[in-house]
């Protein structure tokens, strides 16, 4: 059986006639010729052979028609335009998907006009009918020939014609909202593949912000790097940023325009400050988003290259501590950063390494003294008040260091060790000042392995990046290589660490004088509020001075720097056993607390449960530990270590939202 003729002289007919013909004659002959040489006996085998050979063959001669069909068809379309002396073989399908055509090569004749748009507009139409595609078609005069990407449309090949009202979304688009719908078709189907369809577009007047989208059934959209791929291509193709919502049992994605983001947030002079909380950016809701100060983010590390945003997020975190009367060592060994902040009560800023070196031991000091006070009963934790160390551009101040390090060993051939004692002090810190209600803030322009791991990475759990990041950064700042590859480069957009997970944000705008040309009128009456604010607090509390431990630190900016002075520090063992030491209960205060307000050493009372018990340890989670017990558990879940009043030791797992009551201490 020869095979079809696939040009346009074939015209569109079925096949099927002339292979029934085909194998009727054939069954004929084979009738005859058994009749002429009288062996009846063959005729079964001979019409069973006819059938085995003529079925297949005939099924695809079908198949291969129907193939051919879309070249045929636009071989007699096009003929008028194109007049080929012979359009046999002239038009080839390049591509097919699920055995469509995606793409076609076109070979026109020399006689073709090729550079009169008109002429070209006429091709690609034609081809855009015939197919009931989006043709996108790329000219090539050189070699005469004409390459069209075909993407399918929603409704593909159909003409719907109706005596009812028109209910198609389409008919009431304007120019722009059609441009776009087709554009937007075309973007999903060259990420998700020509198989998916957008079932509906959504517009918000010109701009599309719905994208409703029905793929074929696969297993690719359970990889939450496909998917990001996706969102990231549909984020850079259509305008605004965009979010995914999947839905795998009904092979079904839905793209929504995130709100638009401000890039500008003054400082919200109407905020209720709430005790502990740090309040410094907001979210997409236009929520204030705020850093708890308490034992699940003790610490915080702000990444950020130069001219990210990162002083303004900082100045956020002092103002709001002053605030709320907390004092603050700010360490800015750049120098030039915080000038604004010198003369404020409660705040010391230090730009000398020396001096900040000086810093970090007396901090450690303080930290060690109240372990003591603890240990030998004359504290308890709660009674200490709170305090802000920020330690900004950290690898300026470590390569300083290393270098006075270097010369004061060259000058004293007794100094012994690889790094300036600070250094090994300040990781001390980062372990164990948040018993002691010490809180560190961590500035760095990009963290390299070695800093993020071990006991520095657990302990510098409230993270903020600015800035787009690389997959690596990514990856060592929230552990998913792809957390913040799309944030728009916009000052003070940041990933923060969100009650969920990562979280885009944008950091409020905190200018000061200092900022000039930057520096406006709303900046000014923000800044002088904020500093009245300050100092009212400051004057509140004028006869105690928080920062007293930090001794001569804290004029040391305006005179010669005396000897560090270095008195014998308690081991490490020494200190992790005062942590560890039980307070003596000494009142029956009590208060209600949240799980996430705990700290080591608290005195709580459990759920159901009358005598109190101390926090040992804190271990957080999200999703359920026991299986059993989904309902009790809830998304996310504390398990307290605690010590009973028998000295027996045992842990509880809560849900994240349990409140209980914690002991108060008579002398706070
Ligand atoms: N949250 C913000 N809102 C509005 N503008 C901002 C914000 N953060 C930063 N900017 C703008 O960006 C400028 C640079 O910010 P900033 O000084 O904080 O950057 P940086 O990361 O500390 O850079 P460098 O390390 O070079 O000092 C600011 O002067 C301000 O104009």
């Amino acid at each position: 059986m020869a095979p079809p003729d696939t040009s346009a002289g074939m015209g569109d007919r079925s096949p099927l006639p002339s292979i029934v013909a085909t194998v009727a004659g054939l069954a004929l002959i084979g009738y005859a010729a058994t009749s002429l040489l009288h062996a009846e006996e063959l005729r079964l085998p001979l019409l069973a052979a006819l059938i085995a050979v003529a079925a297949p063959g005939a099924l695809l001669w079908l198949w291969i028609h129907r193939r051919h069909r879309p070249v045929r068809d636009l071989t007699a379309a096009l003929e008028p335009a194109m007049k080929w002396p012979d359009p046999k073989g002239k038009i080839k399908i390049k591509e097919r998907s699920d055995g469509l055509p995606t793409k076609i090569r076109i070979a026109y004749p020399a006689t073709f006009a090729d550079n009169d748009k008109p002429s070209r507009d006429k091709v690609r139409d034609i081809v855009a009918t015939r197919t009931g595609t989006t043709v996108t078609a790329t000219w090539d005069p050189r070699r005469r020939r004409v390459d069209c990407l075909l993407v399918a449309t929603p409704k593909a090949g159909v003409i719907v014609e109706s005596d009812t009202a028109i209910t198609d979304d389409t008919v009431n688009d304007t120019p722009e909202q059609a441009r776009l719908r087709q554009r937007t078709t075309g973007v999903v189907q060259a990420i998700m593949g020509v198989a998916a369809t957008v079932t509906d577009v959504e517009f918000d007047g010109d701009t599309p912000c719905r994208i409703e989208v029905k793929y074929p059934t696969t297993t690719r959209d359970l990889s939450a790097n496909y998917r990001s791929r996706v969102t990231m291509q549909i984020d850079s193709k259509l305008p605004g940023e965009w979010r995914d919502v999947w839905n795998f049992q009904e092979d079904r994605a839905t793209f929504e325009l995130r709100p638009p983001f401000p890039t500008n947030v003054r400082y919200p002079l109407m905020h209720k400050m709430q005790p502990f909380t740090i309040p410094y950016a907001v979210n997409e809701a236009r929520e204030i988003v705020s850093w708890k100060l308490g034992s699940k983010n003790p610490h915080a590390l702000i990444v950020g290259p130069t001219g990210s945003g990162k002083t303004v997020l900082i100045r956020n975190l002092v103002v709001a501590a002053r605030v709320l009367g907390i004092p603050v060592v700010l360490c800015d060994p750049k120098m030039t950063e915080y000038l604004d902040f010198e003369n404020l009560e409660g705040v010391t800023v230090l730009t000398d390494p020396t001096h900040i070196a000086a810093a970090i031991t007396k901090t450690h000091d303080e930290m060690m003294r109240r372990y003591f006070d603890i240990r030998s009963r004359r504290a308890r934790k709660g009674d200490f008040g709170k305090i802000l160390f920020i330690l900004d551009e950290f690898y300026v101040f470590k390569e300083a260091i290393a270098e006075i390090w270097a010369g004061m060993k060259a000058a004293n051939k007794d100094l012994k060790g690889r790094e300036h004692p600070c250094m090994s002090l300040w990781r001390r810190l980062a372990v164990l000042a948040r018993t002691a209600q010490i809180h560190l803030v961590l500035g760095i322009q990009r963290p390299d392995a070695e800093f993020l791991t071990g006991l520095a990475r657990d302990s510098f759990r409230m993270r903020i990046s600015l800035d787009k990041t690389t997959s690596e950064l990514a990856r060592m700042m929230w552990g998913d290589s792809r957390v913040g590859a799309d944030l728009p480069n916009i000052q003070g957009r940041a990933i923060t660490t969100g009650d969920h997970g990562p979280e885009h944000v944008q950091v409020l705008r905190l200018m000061t004088p200092e900022d000039a040309g930057d520096f406006d009128d709303q900046d000014a009456t923000i800044w002088d509020q904020l500093v009245a604010r300050m100092t009212r607090q400051a004057e509140a509390h004028a006869n105690a001075d928080p920062l007293e431990f930090l001794g001569y630190l804290r004029t040391a900016e305006h005179h010669a720097v005396p000897a560090v002075d270095r008195t014998p520090l308690p081991t490490l063992q020494e200190a992790v056993d005062a942590a560890n030491a039980a307070p003596a209960p000494d009142t029956d205060n009590e208060e209600e607390a949240g799980l996430y307000d705990l700290d080591v050493d608290d005195q709580i009372r459990l759920p159901g449960r009358d005598e109190f018990v101390t926090v040992l340890d804190l271990h957080f989670g999200q999703g359920y530990e026991d299986e059993d017990d989904e309902e009790a558990l809830g998304d996310e879940w504390v398990e307290i270590t605690y010590r009973d009043t028998d000295g027996g030791e045992d842990s509880e797992i809560l849900p994240g939202d349990t409140a209980l009551m914690r002991r108060v201490s008579s002398l706070v």
